[in-house]
């Protein structure tokens, strides 16, 4: 079965993009590089299907690009709850800002901009009940351990990429400087054997881990 087909059978039958995030979608494509990184309709609508079943107080996101999943991660929102964004690219906060307002989440909606290392360390007071680590790839196991202490027991860690294009995968002929894909790698391993929380890695798109905090 190809697999484009059956990604566009799975976008007809799940929920429509909604009309703002179609056009956050046209307008990454036509005015960014790289827009791929954007996270799309189908796993969006998965972000969103989280973001209602968990009702968070708190999210985390560690990487915004667009805010294409910003948005997604937002919609389940409890009524007093916030969203805590972090892009190191300054070049993007307009953009993200203007989404932000249009889709009615300002002062929901917090955009951080910097390092995420540094931000996260002034963010430890908060309790997470939902985070998205979706940055750079190389410190996936770092962004881990600075945040997995702030996830309340039955939270959730959804980690994108994890399938790097299918390079992870054994037998892939990794050259020597490729430094992402190992840590990648690496980090798949590592969460794997780690007792505070439960694996389950989703082989779509570019494959998302899912960790439930024990
Ligand atoms: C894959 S994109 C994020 C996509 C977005 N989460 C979505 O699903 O639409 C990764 C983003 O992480 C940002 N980034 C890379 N390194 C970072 C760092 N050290 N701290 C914060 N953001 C970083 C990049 O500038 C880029 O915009």
């Amino acid at each position: 079965m190809p697999a484009d087909l059956t990604q566009a059978y799975a976008d007809r039958y799940s929920e429509p993009e909604p009309p703002l995030l179609h056009q956050l979608w046209r307008e990454t494509h036509l005015q960014l590089l790289m827009p791929r990184m954007a996270t799309g309709h189908w796993q969006g609508r998965l972000l969103s299907m989280f973001s209602h079943l968990l009702q968070p107080r708190r999210v985390l996101e560690i990487g915004t690009f667009t805010g294409y999943a910003t948005l997604c991660l937002a919609e389940g929102l409890a009524p007093d709850g916030q969203l805590h964004t972090i892009e190191i690219n300054p070049e993007r906060a307009s953009r993200i800002r203007r989404y932000v307002a249009a889709a009615g989440l300002e002062g929901r909606v917090q955009l951080h901009l910097g390092d995420a290392g540094g931000i996260l360390a002034g963010l430890v007071g908060e309790v997470w009940d939902l985070v998205f680590i979706d940055a750079d790839k190389v410190n996936n196991g770092r962004y881990f351990e600075l945040v997995i202490n702030q996830v309340r027991p039955g939270g959730l860690l959804i980690v994108d990429n994890v399938l790097w294009g299918g390079k992870v995968l054994p037998g892939y002929p990794l050259k020597a400087n490729d430094h992402d894909t190992r840590a990648v790698i690496a980090f798949n391993e590592q969460v794997r054997h780690d007792p505070r929380v439960v694996p389950l890695l989703l082989p779509v798109r570019d494959g998302l881990l899912l960790l439930r905090r024990v």
